[in-house]
């Protein structure tokens, strides 16, 4: 790989031992995907951030980082922290290791208002940029909706990318990458959350990298048309390794290249199966995060009458940071939502509960219209999903 002067000397450790290391990574990484160069990066966003997910030795490695004098050289947002993160564990000594890896993450420049899986929220990349980010939905999201550049990195290598605000110039940072690899025709309107969420679990399953999906939203307002999309993308990612799928008349042109010679797959209703006989009394919203746009659209009458039925009388929402700007209006709501419908709400800023033990909570199973949370709740929080039609 072509290195300029100054990564040379990054390399060679005249710098010092973390650049040094982190270049190092970086470099290899790249050399293997049969990068040329590096490439400047706008902005790093890393996962790795739950307690229950790294444990003691990613605090180890992100403490020592730190005592080495690590800092991160570009904007850099983190993915959410689990609910110890609010204290809400009796066993104080989650709490505290969950405190800690945020702590440590602040003190290597990570944005203190981050600490969301829907980064773009927080800043908006623009088109053509090149990041480097972790979080496969927030990857999807930035490739197939921003038009901006970015492989489905690792916590690690996105952290390391942030220390030297460098990525290596392959995968989906080259456009001739970004090709189509089937055309998905979808046979019915999509116009429930539930329904983007099973249709992208889908299409994770058959597709064999980038997706070409021509598909009609009807959605009520651009909160929900943003819903969709971004719950069909993150349900794409988590039932595969795909970093991009091309939405037709969405994706931003000249971000992608087209080969007419491709399978052709279609889509019908029918073929999306969620039949989870289970029930709760507690609904889970915001995986990923919710915006206030979002939030806003869900609290609505309309909505709250469907979780009534299904008998919820608690709802628990993640959502970005940055919704505290609206903590009266949010308020508000929730108490109207309380005196007329009787449900409780939850909202848990920066907080994510997929990447938390919810048994530790006695919360053993939990609705959720988000596909995202339908293929990971059980596996990392140990509750059982149940999925809602909303
Ligand atoms: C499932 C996932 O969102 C978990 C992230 O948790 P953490 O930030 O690695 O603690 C990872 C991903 O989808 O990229």
């Amino acid at each position: 790989m072509y290195l300029n002067a100054i990564e040379e000397k990054i390399l060679s450790g005249e710098y010092g031992e973390v650049l040094r290391k982190a270049m190092e990574v970086v470099v290899k990484v790249g050399e293997v995907l049969g990068a040329e160069r590096l490439i400047d990066i706008t902005h790093a966003h890393i996962s790795g951030v739950s307690y229950f997910n790294i444990g003691d030795d990613g605090l180890e490695f992100l403490k020592d980082l730190k005592q080495r004098g690590a800092k991160v050289r570009v904007y850099t947002t983190a993915n959410p922290y689990s609910l110890a993160g609010l204290s809400l564990y009796k066993d104080e000594n989650i709490n505290k290791k969950q405190i800690e890896i945020i702590k440590t993450l602040i003190e290597l420049g990570i944005d203190p208002g981050s600490f969301t899986c829907t980064p773009y929220e927080i800043r908006r990349p623009s088109i053509g940029e090149h990041l480097a980010w972790a979080e496969s939905s927030a990857v999807i999201y930035a490739n197939s909706l921003l038009g901006a550049f970015t492989n489905r990195e690792s916590g690690i290598t996105a952290l390391m990318s942030a220390l030297i605000g460098k990525t290596y110039d392959a995968g989906m940072h080259r456009v001739e990458n970004r090709v189509a690899t089937e055309e998905i025709h979808i046979q019915f309107d999509i116009d429930s959350i539930l329904f983007a969420s099973l249709l992208g679990l889908y299409i994770g399953r058959v597709t064999k990298g980038i997706p070409y999906i021509k598909a009609r939203y009807r959605a009520e307002n651009n909160a929900m048309l943003n819903l969709f999309l971004k719950n069909m993308l993150a349900s794409i990612a988590s039932t595969s390794n795909s970093s991009m799928a091309i939405l037709d008349s969405i994706t931003p042109p000249n971000t992608f290249k087209r080969d007419d010679h491709i399978e052709k797959i279609s889509i019908d209703e029918k073929e999306l199966k969620y039949d989870v006989a289970c029930q709760s009394d507690t609904l889970l919203l915001g995986c990923p995060h919710l915006s206030y746009e979002e939030i806003m659209t869900l609290f609505r009458s309309k909505y709250m009458e469907i979780f009534k039925r299904y008998g919820i009388n608690k709802i628990v929402v993640t959502a970005v940071s940055n919704i505290i700007r609206y903590d009266v209006e949010i308020k508000e709501v929730i108490r109207r939502i309380r005196a007329m419908y009787n449900i409780d709400i939850e909202v848990l800023p920066g907080a994510c509960a997929v990447v938390s033990n919810l048994k530790m909570l006695k919360i053993e199973s939990i609705y959720t219209p988000h596909g995202k949370a339908l293929h990971y709740l059980y596996n990392l929080s140990g509750a059982m999903p149940c999925s809602i039609n909303v």
